[in-house]
């Protein structure tokens, strides 16, 4: 058996907290895992100028439009019956979801560059900073718009490289024994590291 363990002195503030950018990228990745969409789970969050969340969103079927009868498909021999007429935007979503009166100055966090209707959205709603993490459609023109778009609105955007791939939440970590020198021995990890 591997055994491994991690010390932390309760005396002392946390040094491995998230950074308020890994906080909010990682709620738009969490929003994310709602979407029924099969092939591209896109979230987003809306952070005002005092740190504040005031908006998520995920991509979805519009209300009242049931995600087990509107398509999903890609491809279809009509476009009708692909999902592009009708999944809603994970950015559109946070933004007319959002529970603040506007969106003014506020910086958006998003799993994927916004395509140029999103793009057309946040710059509308106010948003003044967008945040993103994967820029994998970069070479399409809906991409390129947008940039354009964002580039005269004097929007600004950058890419979020993280410093770790994973965070993860370990709903069993709430119960875990804390003493002032503790050393714990997590089953959870040492199962892990047995499979490995
Ligand atoms: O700015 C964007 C662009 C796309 N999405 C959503 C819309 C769809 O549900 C998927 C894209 O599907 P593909 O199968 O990758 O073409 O992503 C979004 O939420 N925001
Ligand atoms: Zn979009």
């Amino acid at each position: 058996m591997v055994k491994t363990f991690f010390h932390r002195d309760i005396n002392k503030k946390r040094e491995d907290f998230l950074s308020w950018t890994e906080y909010f990228m990682a709620t738009a990745f969490l929003a994310a895992k709602r979407s029924k969409d099969p092939c591209s789970q896109v979230g987003a969050c809306i952070v005002n100028e005092d740190k504040k969340i005031v908006g998520v969103g995920y991509n979805g079927m519009p209300t009242g439009c049931s995600d087990d009868q509107f398509p999903w498909s890609k491809t279809a021999e009509s476009e009708l019956d692909t999902k592009y007429f009708y999944v809603c935007h994970a950015e559109m979503n946070a933004i007319v979801n959002r529970n603040s009166a506007d969106v003014k100055n506020c910086t958006i966090y998003v799993a994927l560059f916004p395509c140029n209707e999103c793009a057309k959205i946040i710059i509308q709603s106010g948003i003044r900073e967008v945040v993103y993490m994967s820029d994998k459609h970069a070479e399409k023109a809906a991409t390129e718009a947008a940039k354009r778009m964002f580039d005269a609105a004097g929007i600004k955007y950058w890419q979020y490289i993280p410093q770790n791939s994973k965070i993860v939440i370990d709903f069993t970590e709430i119960n875990w024994s804390k003493q002032p020198t503790d050393v714990h021995l997590h089953e959870n990890i040492i199962k892990e590291m047995e499979n490995l």
